[in-house]
């Protein structure tokens, strides 16, 4: 589509909308200092160059974006295995930040990719929209929302305004309040219903109000500092409405001295709120009703929702529309569940590690910058490369829960078809995200990745292990084992083993073909002094502002995900004929032939079940 049906088609979307031109969304433009203080961030606000797009031009229609598509040619015509040997090359694409270290010298680029990548960065405004973000404009547009998650954890004399309010009291406020909460829980001067203490926590949540939480409390469950934290603690979290979920979740619990955290930023999600009043009736059947004032705690946005539900809105702990719930792990939706385990000091080093990458990704010139080269590179091997995957690979058990909440950061976040001005993208934008600790996975999917599709790769490292094992007389430590494969693989990948080699190893003829490795496959490494707290919050940060960069430059509304609406309604639908059919053995109606089929089986297979049952909870 060229550039004047993409106009035509921009200006008819406009026109089909309800509310009309008052929501066109404003021309990008250049934002002052006068939103974000301190002053010793002023530089990064200085005058930018001219921005070469309006709002309605694509990417793709840049000077830069083309010159990128000329020179994949180029590119076509190098093998890492050469790009490898240049040393000067391979330095200058390694870039230290804070006790981090990135290579990216394994991926399919020159300084010359890189230089056309930085034009790129230019063309899509990237510097003004990264300012736009902190300066706390609306960029979430068709939600007409700030985007602040760096609010969250921003040290407490930090000025960040949305709406012309600076939201870091706001915040503070409720990182006090949770530290107090968390400290008479833990304390145990906050007792349950029957004067034990809660030493046992469900935090309730799905999507952002879990995913998140879940990888900082499977990456701190083994840091030594956090363990003696969580001593005689145990911290669950029930997400899918499946009630084998919540038969996982109580199992060997005692409501007596467990302590339920509700978690959903709008109060409404149909999987959480039934596994609340799950829960609440698990509560309330054994400890009576009042119970619930003692064993229930929420944090969302919708306090109203909150009271409603019969959950005292000061055992409430709010955040804010400004965050959106994939980049909520560092609001209440992380720190009260995380707090109540590890204790506040523990998750305060989390939001420190984050801040840290939060002021680098804001000010360091782009050459320099660990979220703006990854977000960059991805957008190379994507839209250019035509690699539409990405395996993250740590070679860490302790961040096995991390692939899966980056899926979420990044497929809810950039998995769009139009632009935000409305405009159908003519190119392909986000990534499929997957990915399991090493070694695991080599043992499982990396045969594709070595020799069927091109993945490229982030190999995360950490250089001491936090429960170091070495066995006298063995050849290395467990960690050094583990890393020797964290070191291996990204050479196997770039280099691949040809036939001329296989020759020299007497290799029979017929098996070269099946044992020869192409190799040119790009990866990038990312070694991390260690995993304390501090490291995740970066490690954290790092990934949120990389998908940042990326949907910047794909010109597509990152920080919202209306793909998700419409199976929710028809979810809906399915439920009230389940209900009908169940009550009052009313026919399967409304449903395609496919649908109404299934159903029917489904009902009629399980026409046992009491139309009217008593309330029954699991027993294991
Ligand atoms: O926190 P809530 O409002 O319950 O939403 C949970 C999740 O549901 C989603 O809206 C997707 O369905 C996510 O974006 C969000 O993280």
């Amino acid at each position: 589509m060229g550039p004047i049906s993409r106009a035509v088609t921009f200006l008819c979307n406009l026109a089909h909308s309800s509310s009309g031109p008052s929501e066109i969304p404003p021309l990008p433009t250049d934002f002052g200092p006068q939103n974000f203080l301190p002053a010793s961030t002023l530089s990064f606000f200085s005058p930018v160059p001219s921005v070469e797009m309006t709002s309605t031009t694509l990417i793709c229609d840049t000077q830069p974006w083309k010159d990128l598509k000329a020179h994949v040619q180029d590119i076509k015509k190098t093998h890492l295995r050469d790009l490898m040997n240049d040393k000067e090359r391979c330095e200058s694409m390694m870039v230290e930040f804070d006790g981090m270290f990135l290579d990216y010298s394994r991926q399919c680029a020159t300084l010359d990719t890189m230089d056309k990548l930085y034009k790129l960065a230019e063309a899509a405004s990237l510097k003004q929209q990264i300012n736009r973000m902190y300066s706390g404009e609306h960029i979430n547009s068709t939600e007409n929302r700030s985007v602040l998650h760096v609010a969250l954890r921003a040290p407490r004399d930090a000025v960040i305004n949305s709406d012309g309010k600076n939201v870091v009291p706001d915040v503070w406020n409720v990182l006090d309040k949770i530290e107090d909460f968390s400290e008479k829980v833990r304390s145990g001067s906050w007792i349950g219903a029957t004067g034990k203490p809660l030493k046992d926590v469900i935090a309730i949540g799905i999507g952002g109000s879990f995913l998140g939480p879940l990888f900082v409390h499977t990456a701190l469950q083994t840091d030594p500092e956090a363990v003696e934290f969580a001593k005689g603690r145990q911290l669950r979290f029930l997400a899918n409405v499946d009630p084998i979920d919540v038969a996982r979740n109580i199992a060997g619990l005692n409501p007596e001295t467990t302590l339920v955290v509700v978690v959903s930023k709008t109060f409404t999600t149909a999987e959480t709120m039934l596994n609340a009043r799950t829960l609440r009736e698990w509560i309330s059947s054994t400890l009576g009703p009042s119970a619930v004032a003692k064993h229930m705690v929420a944090v969302s946005t919708n306090l109203t929702l909150v009271e409603k539900f019969g959950i005292d809105p000061n055992n409430a702990f709010a955040f804010w529309d400004w965050v959106g719930g994939r980049y909520s792990v560092c609001s209440a939706v992380g720190v009260l569940p995380l707090s109540l385990q590890y204790g506040f000091s523990i998750v305060e080093k989390f939001l420190k590690g984050a801040s840290s990458i939060d002021d680098h990704f804001r000010s360091a010139p782009f050459e320099k910058n660990i979220p703006v080269l990854l977000g960059l590179l991805s957008v190379w091997n994507v839209s250019f490369l035509g690699y539409p995957a990405r395996a993250i690979l740590p070679y860490s058990q302790a961040l096995e829960k991390f692939a899966p909440h980056i899926q979420q950061v990044s497929m809810e976040s950039n998995g769009k078809g139009v632009s935000i001005d409305g405009v159908p993208l003519p190119y392909e934008a986000g990534e499929i995200d997957f990915g399991e600790p090493g070694t695991n996975g080599q043992h499982s999917f990396y045969q594709l990745i070595h020799q069927g599709r091109v993945i490229p790769c982030d190999f995360i490292g950490i250089v001491k292990s936090q429960q170091p094992v070495y066995l006298k007389g063995e050849v290395v430590s467990n960690h050094d084992e583990l890393m020797s494969n964290f070191f291996a693989q990204p050479d196997a990948l770039a280099y691949g083993k040809t036939a001329e080699q296989l020759l020299k190893e007497n290799v029979s003829q017929h098996l070269i073909p099946h044992k020869t490795f192409s190799g040119n496959r790009p990866s990038l490494s990312l070694l991390l002094p260690s995993l304390n707290a501090y490291n995740i919050g970066q490690l954290l940060a790092s990934y949120e502002h990389r998908v940042a960069v990326e949907g910047f430059v794909w010109g597509i509304n990152s920080f919202d995900q209306w793909g998700v609406e419409l199976g929710k309604s028809l979810a809906t639908q399915v439920r009230k004929q389940l209900h009908t059919s169940r009550t009052k053995s009313e026919p399967v109606e409304g449903f395609n032939f496919s649908t109404t089929k299934l159903l029917t089986r489904y009902l009629q297979a399980s026409s046992d079940i009491p139309a009217d049952p008593p309330t029954l909870l699991p027993r294991i």
